[in-house]
């Protein structure tokens, strides 16, 4: 199985030191996926749907991420997108799909090296990304949210206020919420990268950091198993100097277009129906995290 290449593209607010241990942590995981049985991408030649179709399994990039892509506690697949790519996939005539885990950060590279076939991990579509990746159109809408202590003592609701507050401010590997920070002044080697939720619920639970940013569904989630923090209320981002809702989609390999609109076109149908918000609704979803935005506008045109 072909590692990293290591001259993918480093994203803005994707800090070096992340990627790198994005990278060894998949290294470790790859290895371990080696052992599988023939895929899609191992099989030689033709178009990937075409392949998938044969091999009847597509590999999905997971990040561990309770709702968005996690093994669940009986050790099966599930989340909002894994869910998705089930009723998505099996509709373009693949019937299985097969969970690839890996850290937030390692999830573009890990698809650009073949580790796996989609990125199946909510992840917004924002312009540094669309110059390494295609997505599909988003599958929901979200704004952000902080872990905190319980009771909030430094008063923390937006990233201007943790720049004011000279707060400690923690995230995940990879996570669009590093730049959200930068962009309010937050220094960038100040920030404290973890691996995921959990570890920066752990964080701000012990007082290394004052607050994790992450999705307001992630946060509010993840300090459902805490007596000692609390997630604040949802907030929208400023990007440009103006409140940004995120768009989350699936993320292809530039070259598989062909794969990617036949996605959106059965996504399309899904959202026309219903049976999207009835996929996303188990996972905390409202209906208002339902949308109408495009990757062509997330991606800035
Ligand atoms: C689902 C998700 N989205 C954000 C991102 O795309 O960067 C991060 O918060 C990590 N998790």
């Amino acid at each position: 199985m072909a590692p990293p290449t290591g001259n993918e593209k480093h994203t803005p607010g994707t800090t070096r030191r992340s990627l790198l241990a994005g990278v060894a942590a998949l290294g470790a995981l790859g290895a371990a996926g080696c052992t599988r049985v023939a895929t899609a991408s191992t099989t030689a030649g033709g178009d990937l749907l075409d392949r998938m179709r044969a091999a009847g399994v597509v590999r999905l990039g997971i990040a561990g991420e309770i709702p968005f892509g996690y093994i669940d506690k009986n050790g099966e697949l599930t989340g909002e997108a894994p869910e998705l790519a089930k009723a998505i996939f099996k509709r373009l005539g693949v019937d299985r799909v097969q969970p690839v885990p890996t850290e937030f950060g390692s999830l573009i590279p890990g698809l650009n090296s073949q580790q796996f076939d989609v990125v199946a991990a909510g992840m917004y579509v924002n312009p540094e990304r669309c110059e390494q990746v295609i997505f599909a159109d988003p599958d929901y809408q979200m704004l952000d949210s902080f872990i905190v202590r319980k009771g909030n003592p430094k008063g923390l609701h937006t990233y201007q206020d943790v720049v004011e507050k000279k707060a400690k401010f923690a995230t995940g590997t990879g996570y669009a919420e590093i730049q959200y920070a930068v962009d309010a002044g937050y220094k960038e080697s100040d920030i404290l990268i973890v691996p995921d939720q959990v570890a920066g619920l752990n964080a701000v639970e012990a007082g290394r950091a004052d607050v994790f940013a992450g999705t307001a569904l992630t946060t509010r989630e993840v300090v459902k198993k805490s007596a000692k923090a609390e997630a604040t209320k949802a907030f929208a981002p400023l990007v440009d100097g103006k409140p940004h809702v995120d768009g989350g989609a699936f993320a292809f390999r530039p070259t598989e277009t062909r794969l990617r609109d036949a996605f959106n076109v059965e996504l399309r149908k899904l959202k026309k129906s219903g049976e999207l918000f009835r996929i996303l609704k188990p996972f905390g979803f409202t209906e208002a995290e339902m949308t109408d935005l495009t990757a062509k506008e997330l991606c800035g045109g």
